[in-house]
This record gives C-alpha cells, sequence and structure tokens, in this order.
C-alpha cells in the first residue's frame, strides 16, 4: 500500500476518456489527490476535529464517496463519543475493495479506533441512519447536478440536532477574472507539484464531462434550501473549500 505516483495522463492519448474511478486510478490515487487537491491533507486531519465537534453519542458518521477512507481514518482518529459507528460509501468497487485494506491496516496501528461499515453503492440511493456528521468531501461535484438538491434534504433529515454535515468542493467564481486567476494558481500548483502541461490538459479535459463544480453561492442556496440553517465556510486553498452546514 505504498504511494504509486500518478503517470496516467503522462502519455498523449489519442482521445482522452471521460475520468473513472477505476482501478487505474485506485492503484495512484492518493497521490493524485494530494497533488491536485491544494490543503487536501489539512481538510481531512480537521474534519476529524470536526467531526469530533459534532458526533453524539450512538449515532452514525457517515463519509460519502469515501474512496480509500482518508475521511473515515481521520473520523476514527478523532472522535471519542460513545456508541458512534463510521458508515464509509462509494459506488467504485475498486475503491471500496482498497479501502477495506487501508482500514484494516489502521485496526492493526491503533487500538480505540470507532468501528466503520463500508458500503459499496450510490449515495443516491442510500438509506440514511440517524447521523450526526456527514462528510461529502469532494464527492457532491461528481453527482448529477439536478439531483444534489434531493440529496442534500435526504443529509438533512437524516441529521440529528447539534450535528453538522461538511461540505468540501472545488469551487467556480462567477466573476470571470476570479475564475481565471484561481483556474491559473491551480495550474500552478499542479505544476509545481510536478505535473507536465500534458497532464495537466489531459485530465482537465477527462473531468470535462464529469465534474462540474458550483460556486459558493449556489452552494449556500441549496444548502438553504434543503433545509440547513446555517452555512459557513470553515476552509479554503485557491478553489478548493469546505462549508459546515448545520441543521
Ligand atoms: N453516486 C455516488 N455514490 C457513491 N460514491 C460516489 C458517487 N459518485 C462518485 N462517488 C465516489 O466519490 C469519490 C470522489 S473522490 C472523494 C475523495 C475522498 N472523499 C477523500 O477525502 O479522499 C473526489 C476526487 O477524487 O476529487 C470517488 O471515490 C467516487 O467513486
Ligand atoms: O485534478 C483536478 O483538477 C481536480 O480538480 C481534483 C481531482 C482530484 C482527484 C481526482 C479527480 C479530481
Amino acid at each position: 500500500m505504498t504511494d504509486s505516483p500518478d503517470r496516467i495522463y503522462a502519455t498523449p492519448q489519442a482521445q482522452v476518456s471521460d475520468f473513472a474511478f477505476n482501478e487505474d486510478v485506485v492503484r495512484v490515487f492518493p497521490d493524485m489527490i494530494k497533488r491536485s487537491v491544494p490543503g487536501y491533507p489539512t481538510i481531512v486531519e480537521n474534519l476529524g476535529v470536526l467531526a469530533a465537534q459534532f458526533a453524539q453519542p450512538g449515532s452514525a458518521l457517515y463519509d460519502l464517496g469515501c474512496s480509500l477512507g482518508a475521511v473515515t481514518q481521520a473520523m476514527r482518529r478523532h472522535v471519542r463519543s460513545e456508541g458512534c459507528r463510521v458508515i464509509g460509501v462509494d459506488n467504485s468497487a475498486a475503491m471500496v475493495t482498497r479501502c477495506h485494506e487501508y482500514l484494516h491496516a489502521q485496526d492493526s496501528m491503533f487500538q480505540e479506533l470507532l468501528p466503520y461499515e463500508l458500503i459499496e453503492g450510490d449515495i443516491l440511493a442510500l438509506d440514511f441512519k440517524p447521523a450526526s456528521v456527514v462528510a461529502l468531501n469532494f464527492t457532491l461535484q461528481f453527482i448529477e447536478p439536478e439531483r444534489r438538491l434531493e440529496l442534500l434534504t435526504r443529509i438533512r433529515q437524516s441529521l440529528l440536532p447539534g450535528g453538522a454535515l461538511i461540505l468540501s468542493e472545488k469551487l467556480r467564481f462567477e466573476d470571470e477574472a476570479e475564475q481565471a486567476l484561481l483556474t491559473d494558481l491551480h495550474i500552478a500548483f499542479k505544476r509545481a507539484n510536478g505535473y507536465s502541461e500534458l497532464e495537466i490538459a489531459q485530465k482537465r479535459s477527462a473531468l470535462e464531462n464529469v465534474m462540474k463544480p458550483d460556486s459558493l453561492q449556489q452552494h449556500r442556496e441549496r444548502l438553504l434550501a434543503a433545509g440547513f440553517r446555517q452555512v459557513t465556510p470553515w476552509f479554503q486553498c485557491l478553489n478548493f473549500a469546505s462549508l459546515v452546514a448545520l441543521p
């Protein structure tokens, strides 16, 4: 389980196919996400701290679109509330298989971790248990835009008093100049992390039809429409942000 370097887009492809969370991506995912998402390690670690703050005894903590379980691991390390369990959900079989291995490894390294459950399935079809913490860490942007409100409404309905939704996303900016500046800075971040111009361009084209970021205002309005009463950004690094939404 070493971090294999991401070279997926390093060679020219005649036609770049749509990005998918398949076995090739799973193999390099820890390296890919660290080198592509500014602030990712800080967000993940602090998600554990936030989860500990909002966790209610005897409730479920969801990691929706858990990939390899980085957020699940952070929650298991930080949360001390009695009778909680972390439920990781992802619809990529390749991710879930590898996620099991990472969580077993965590179990062998630490004691007194929260129990966990992994579900291979679509978060749009999930039957939510009463939850105190729900994390959507860079997952909502991969959900069809017209289904986002329905998902957030179901999350809101499953949240217990004192709980929270933590939503991390790549942001889009309505102001053209701001969008251009932060896009350029994100490309500079990728370049600084060793990605070539070809890798950056091919990945951008692979993500075009698959990942659809919203603006902060769209997120805020949709969260309020879903029934959340307070929406507070707690982190932003370039065009990547994380919000806490309270029921
Ligand atoms: N409908 C769906 N149902 C379930 N899973 C889904 C769905 N759509 C996409 N996914 C899953 O959501 C994850 C998004 S990655 C999350 C990173 C992680 N949270 C992390 O903190 O490391 C974000 C990124 O790579 O930028 C993938 O594993 C998909 O299979
Ligand atoms: O690479 C990008 O441009 C991104 O916006 C983030 C990302 C990170 C990992 C998988 C898919 C998208």
